[in-house]
């Protein structure tokens, strides 16, 4: 894929080099494994419509072109095609006209996230596990001068590219590979990690890696599900948490900011805690099957489907 060779040039000679010793190789491991999705997808992807846009805004939303930038013949075509790249989760997105109404107002929780960082602008950052990629767009609108998602979902690179089609930004990528494929890069000013953390089964390890990837004094954003408690206190659910699989650690506010002493973050602040509504994760025309409101309890909002405590998120930053 020619994103990646562009990343590869980008990286090469700089404090990110060390990543070209094991990236290429991972790439191409994946390129194999996941090619008869990737052939049929790369054949959409070319379909397109090249359109020059009249402006961009990733300051305020993430926005490409307007209206009178498409014929209609062409807004037509974008939701064709882009329908074949569903569910889309992470958003919104404002194409050329076209409004993908994902199931997550990501807008919302970069709302909440923004007002603590320390200024992007010339910062390089990566956000581990960034989906669409949705906020790596606002970082860069920020003006982050380089902004690096990694996911290992193959359909999010697909949504990631499609809007990279239309935006056409040489400092923005997204990179189909998990946390632990990466190597300890000690480099980037910020690392994001918003809701990976209670995906993982070793969440001790999930924060060292972090670490590993900052450099000094760099900082952290990480956002993930809490329950309320002491430092002491940390839900571990059974099979499925809010119909969700996989999901392993949720502590309180407290032991986490706990977790992250120990593994030697210092000014750790946790700067926001809010309960997650259901008009900002929902299902919509473009992420058709069930959202929140058929994961909580119908006759109790506080609680989900299995009688936890329904989803509360908390953002904390802290220093490497
Ligand atoms: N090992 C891994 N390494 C990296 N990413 C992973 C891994 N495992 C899963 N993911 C990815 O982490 C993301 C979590 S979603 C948050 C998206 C965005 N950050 C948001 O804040 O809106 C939250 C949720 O839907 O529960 C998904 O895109 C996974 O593919």
């Amino acid at each position: 894929m020619q994103h990646f060779q562009d990343f590869y040039r980008r990286i090469a000679g700089t404090d990110l080099s060390p990543w070209l010793e094991v990236l290429p190789a991972q790439l191409a491991e994946w390129h194999k494994q996941n090619k008869t999705d990737l052939d049929k997808w790369q054949r959409l992807l070319e379909k397109l419509p090249a359109i020059h846009p009249t402006d961009v805004d990733l300051l305020s939303q993430v926005r490409v072109g307007s209206d009178s930038d498409a014929t209609p013949y062409e807004q037509k075509q974008i939701v064709g095609l882009l329908q074949q790249f569903k569910p889309w989760r992470k958003g919104p997105f404002h194409i050329h006209g076209v409004h993908i109404d994902t199931e997550w107002r990501s807008d919302w929780k970069w709302d909440r996230v923004l007002p603590h960082l320390s200024p992007l602008a010339g910062r390089s950052v990566l956000d581990v596990g960034c989906g669409s990629g949705y906020h790596l767009w606002r970082m860069r609108g920020e003006g982050a001068k380089l902004a690096v998602g990694v996911d290992p979902y193959p359909l999010f690179l697909m949504q990631f590219m499609i809007l990279n089609h239309f935006i056409g930004d040489d400092s923005v990528f997204q990179l189909p590979v998990g946390i632990e494929a990466l190597p300890a890069l000690k480099s980037f000013d910020t690392v994001f990690s918003m809701g990976v953390l209670y995906h993982r089964k070793s969440p001790l390890d999930f924060l060292q890696q972090l670490k590993s990837l900052l450099r000094k004094d760099g900082e952290l954003v990480l956002e993930t599900l809490v329950v309320d408690g002491d430092e002491h206190t940390v839900l571990l659910p059974g099979e499925r948490y809010a119909q969700m699989r996989n999901v392993w650690f949720i502590p309180s506010v407290a032991a986490l900011e706990n977790w992250l002493t120990r593994v030697g973050f210092s000014d750790i602040r946790t700067v926001d805690v809010s309960t997650t509504s259901v008009d900002e994760q929902r299902s919509t025309e473009w992420m058709r099957t069930h959202s929140l409101k058929d994961f909580l309890d119908p006759n109790d909002l506080s609680k989900t489907i299995e009688g936890y405590p329904a989803p509360v998120r908390a953002v904390t930053i802290a220093k490497a």
